[in-house]
């Protein structure tokens, strides 16, 4: 039967931001003092902040937007891999992993230690990993990490190559204490009509 471990990193001021992004906040906009019988609260954001999903609008002007996507990739069983210690990640260290009939790959590299500091350098997603795992049939990968992609890049390869081969991004998982196997994903975007992604409450269940 299990329980449902969240996977999510909280939001609240200490989580870490791309640097130069809109920091987080939120705040009691109108108090119940005010209001005479409620607190109403505000966030500020940016969407790629935290556990979040990106939307191909993201990196492609005629990409998808969040309201378009596909739910049904959101949910549903998803196997976690272990690759600690890689620089990138490409076919040669996925190669020994059985992928078949695997729809959704989370990825457990532990590289980001320190989550409220936005790391240095990260392992990334090699391009042309994303011909590999969509032959095996998978739609989804989801990472421990801010960005598939080298945080210098600007080219964005990796997230091109995953939307082109129909693969879905979930990135800043907390998989710190999920051990590999397989389990339920849930990780649904906000009904967000324009969005090119959406902070995302991520959950497992063995
Ligand atoms: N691709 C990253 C985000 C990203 O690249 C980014 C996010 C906020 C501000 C600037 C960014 N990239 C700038 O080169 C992501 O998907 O989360
Ligand atoms: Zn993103
Ligand atoms: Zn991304």
């Amino acid at each position: 039967m299990g329980t449902w471990i969240d996977i999510s990193q909280p939001l609240d001021e200490k989580v870490a931001v791309w640097p130069g992004d809109t920091p987080f906040s939120y705040k009691v906009n109108w108090s119940k003092e005010e209001s005479g019988s409620v607190n109403v609260g505000q966030i500020t954001m940016s969407i790629h902040t935290g556990t979040h999903i990106d939307a191909p609008f993201h990196f492609d002007n005629d990409g998808k937007r969040v309201i378009e996507l596909d739910l049904n990739l959101y949910i549903g069983s998803a196997r976690v891999i272990y690759l600690p210690n890689y620089t990138s990640i490409g076919v040669g260290e996925i190669s020994g992993i059985d992928l078949n009939g695997i729809t959704r790959l989370l990825i457990r590299t532990d590289a980001w230690k320190d989550r409220r500091v936005f790391p240095q350098t990260i392992p990334h997603i090699q391009p042309e990993l994303a011909a590999y795992l969509s032959e095996r049939g998978v739609r989804l990968i989801g990472l421990d990490l801010p960005s598939v992609d080298p945080l210098d890049s600007k080219e964005l390869l990796a997230h091109h190559e995953l939307a082109s081969h129909g693969i879905h991004i979930l990135e800043g998982l907390v998989l710190d204490d999920v051990l590999p196997g397989d389990y339920e994903l849930i990780a649904l975007p906000l009904p967000l009509v324009e969005a090119d992604g959406s902070p995302v409450r991520a959950v497992l269940k063995k």
